[in-house]
């Protein structure tokens, strides 16, 4: 069923387990998604970007909804990195039950003005809101935040951003970031920062930048003639560690971008002379539903629903 992301999200911080939210751009990542956690039956967010909404619009958010609708499990459509008040509005204008206004960029005053704006207006017609403090290392799809500047949620800071805006949940800083390159090796998790910040918070916290660019999938990537550097992504431990303490939304894309190329790219190199579309995006659904499985079970939201 197609509910709030507030009614998926409050009851695994209670839990302790985290609900995972994957993009997607099309049906088979949709079905990938939805058929998987239906099979684990496990509660899950499904999420478009601003990117995806330009990609697919209403055609790709009715494909959501409706098997969302369908589905045995609760089912949140959401708005990721909503970059201001229309597109947050927009997006429930489309059926969006769940939206990310990301005002992180701007100074804190402005963070909570704007946040504060899209909560008043998204409360009104019963629809959660996701806001975000502190700054990711990485690429975040409107804005480039380099090393100096990225920064970590300040625990202080994030119990008054809280209480002033009114947010449902909050997205965090705290050592990851977006893409497949996380940093040398295995990024550092900063847990004593999750901890604090759980301890004197109550709503859902919310882990961006969450993909583990699993070294299986990236093998696989280079043999079936994809490129890609020395990737790193967060450690599976790192998560389940997290979703202990407060984390409750963890945000996937990059993983299921791979996931997908790899069976394309495994499906043309293994038949050059194949050009029937199912027989490379059916490969392409295969693998992301692993991926989609292999997340719901280490983030405990296996068996939930
Ligand atoms: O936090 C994430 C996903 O992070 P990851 O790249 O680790 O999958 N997202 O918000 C998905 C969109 C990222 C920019 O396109
Ligand atoms: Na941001
Ligand atoms: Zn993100």
């Amino acid at each position: 069923m197609l509910v709030t992301g507030k009614e998926i999200l409050v009851p695994a911080r209670e839990g302790k387990y985290g609900v995972p939210a994957f993009n997607t751009n099309n049906m088979e990542i949709t079905q990938a998604i939805i058929h998987t956690a239906e099979k684990l039956e496990a509660p899950v967010m499904v999420q478009m970007s601003e990117g995806a909404i330009k990609y697919g619009g209403q055609d790709l958010a009715n494909i959501v909804k409706d098997m969302a609708q369908r589905a045995k499990i609760p089912v949140a459509l959401h708005l990721d990195h909503g970059s201001s008040y229309e597109s947050a509005l927009k997006a429930i204008a489309m059926g969006f039950t769940s939206v990310m206004i990301d005002a992180s960029h701007h100074d804190f005053e402005e963070n909570i003005r704007e946040t504060k704006r899209v909560v008043e207006a998204a409360h009104a017609m019963g629809i959660s809101v996701e806001a975000e403090l502190g700054r990711l290392g990485g690429i975040e799809e409107h804005v480039i935040v380099d090393e100096k500047d990225a920064f970590l949620t300040d625990p202080e800071e994030a119990v008054q951003f809280i209480e002033q805006t009114g947010t449902d949940y909050l997205a965090i800083a705290i050592g990851t970031s977006h893409g497949a390159y996380k940093g040398k090796g295995r990024p550092f998790i900063d847990h004593e920062r999750i901890e604090k910040i759980a301890s004197m918070t109550t709503i859902p916290l919310v882990a961006h930048g969450s993909s583990g660019v699993p070294k299986e999938i990236t093998d696989r990537f280079r043999t079936a003639g994809g490129e890609i550097g020395e990737a790193a992504g967060i450690a599976d431990e790192d998560l389940t560690r997290a979703v202990q303490h407060g984390i409750a939304k963890v945000n996937v894309d990059t993983d299921l971008r791979l996931a997908a190329s790899v069976g394309v790219r495994e499906a043309f190199m293994s038949n050059p002379k194949e050009f029937d579309p199912r027989k490379w995006m059916g490969p392409a659904r295969d693998v992301m539903s692993e991926i989609v499985a292999h997340k719901l079970k280490v983030l405990g939201a296996a068996g939930k629903a």
